[in-house]
């Protein structure tokens, strides 16, 4: 094949993304892209890693990941891309669409990224949906933006992508509202890790790791690819066995003494943005953020007036209460995130963990959240640990801990 075209097509908030990506995959073509027609197309998106993912668990079914022992879920995200890759890299399809590639990587599994998805344009046309200008593969010759569902052409460099107008720390009037009842757990240590370590078959993952969690305290947890972030969280969240006969003690207890996990799950507001996948979408923006108080979803026909009251304040404090009726999944993306942080920490529980939080958010929805981060670290005393890759412009933890690969597993230490 001759010089490929490679295609950007940036997407922000208003950006009709899963209508486009459909339209590219099984028609009509979007205007622009006829050229695609009768060629074979290949998405690569968190999206569909997800599917894959709910393949496996329900009808045990391996796609991607058919010659691993591991399951596709535990792998690391880098782990789970580069299979994916692999497998789209062996259906040789004639297009790919890029759903935000780089979300979730590493400096080095995005270098590596690169150079693979640099191969593969040599052969098969490329179209990247990109959120953040920073990641712009360097062989793409044409940019243009989803504006809803109309594409525009860029015809000035990357002029036309809207500057960010928001200022940091300015964005919300009024404070964090308080909860209808306070926590039970008033003990200023949440989390004590001493010696923890964590090893699946010969391969060791975490080493001897201690890190206290206090009461009020902002942490950042940083760490590449596989350094076992999300294996530490799930220590902490008492959802991990190896736990068990460690000395781990989660608001108070050793894990494995007989605790509840329904205490441990009660003290702990959790969000990842692939959570937002399991909601049918057909709640009202009100009532999701009423649900964060009855913990799960359909119970907010039984709030009461102050739960319904509460659910206001926050929505007047995200500026979003002329959405209140509207479908969560009639909401963009950095909305939707808003919504789900409002339903975590509701209650003001004594942690709150935001797992890779701002993936997939535009620079200016990114900001605004973090903005709402840093707000929620100021205004309550509920401590927060914030999982990402990216060094986020603003973000202001009072503490980093980092992961640190080694064969032994990831030591930590707090920088
Ligand atoms: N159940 C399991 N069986 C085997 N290996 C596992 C299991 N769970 C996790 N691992 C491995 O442990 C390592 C750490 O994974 P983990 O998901 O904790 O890393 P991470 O730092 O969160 O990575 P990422 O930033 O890519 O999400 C990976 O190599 C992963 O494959």
């Amino acid at each position: 094949m001759n010089r490929k075209i490679h295609w950007a097509v940036f997407i922000n908030n208003n950006s009709q993304k899963d209508k486009f990506i459909k339209k590219l995959l099984e028609g009509p073509l979007p205007e622009g892209f006829e050229g695609l027609k009768d060629l074979k197309g290949a998405l690569f998106s968190k999206t569909s890693l997800n599917e894959y993912i709910d393949e496996e668990e329900r009808h045990g079914i391996k796609i991607i990941n058919q010659n691993a022992q591991q399951s596709l879920k535990s792998m690391s995200s880098g782990e789970q891309k580069k299979a994916l890759l692999k497998y789209i890299f062996h259906l040789k399809p004639d297009f790919i669409v890029l759903d935000n590639p780089f979300d979730n990587l590493d400096k080095d599994s995005q270098k590596d990224l690169k150079a693979s998805l640099n191969l593969i344009s040599k052969s098969a046309f490329i179209i990247q949906l990109i959120s953040r200008k920073a990641d712009l593969l360097p062989f793409i010759t044409h940019r243009m933006i989803l504006d809803k569902s109309t594409i525009k052409p860029i015809s000035n460099g990357l002029t036309e992508v809207k500057k960010g107008t928001t200022s940091l720390n300015s964005s919300f009037s009024g404070r964090i509202p308080r909860p209808i009842i306070p926590t039970d757990y008033e003990e200023s240590v949440l989390i004590d890790c001493r010696d923890i370590s964590v090893a699946y078959g010969d391969k060791n993952i975490l080493n001897n790791i201690n890190w206290t969690i206090r009461k009020g305290e902002f942490w950042q947890l940083i760490g590449q690819n596989g350094s076992g972030k999300s294996t530490l969280l799930s220590m902490i969240t008492g959802d991990n066995h190896k736990g068990y006969g460690q000395e781990l003690y989660l608001f108070g207890q050793q894990k494995g003494t007989g605790e509840s996990v329904w205490d441990i799950k009660k003290r702990i507001g959790y969000y990842t943005p692939s959570m937002t996948d399991k909601f049918s979408g057909l709640h009202s923006a009100l009532n999701m953020v009423i649900s964060g108080m009855n913990d799960s979803v359909g119970l907010y026909l039984l709030a009461t007036e102050n739960q319904r009251a509460l659910a206001k304040e926050w929505l007047l404090i995200l500026d979003m209460w002329h959405l209140r009726d509207v479908y969560f999944a009639d909401l963009s993306t950095g909305q939707q995130r808003m919504i789900m942080t409002a339903r975590a920490m509701i209650k003001h529980p004594p942690l709150l963990i935001l797992d890779e939080p701002t993936a997939g958010l535009d620079d200016e929805s990114a900001m605004l959240f973090i903005s709402l981060v840093n707000k929620i670290a100021r205004e309550s005393k509920t401590a927060i640990v914030f999982v990402s890759h990216r060094k986020e412009p603003g973000l202001e933890p009072k503490y980093i801990y980092e992961l640190k690969m080694s064969p032994e597993g990831s030591i930590g230490k707090m920088i």
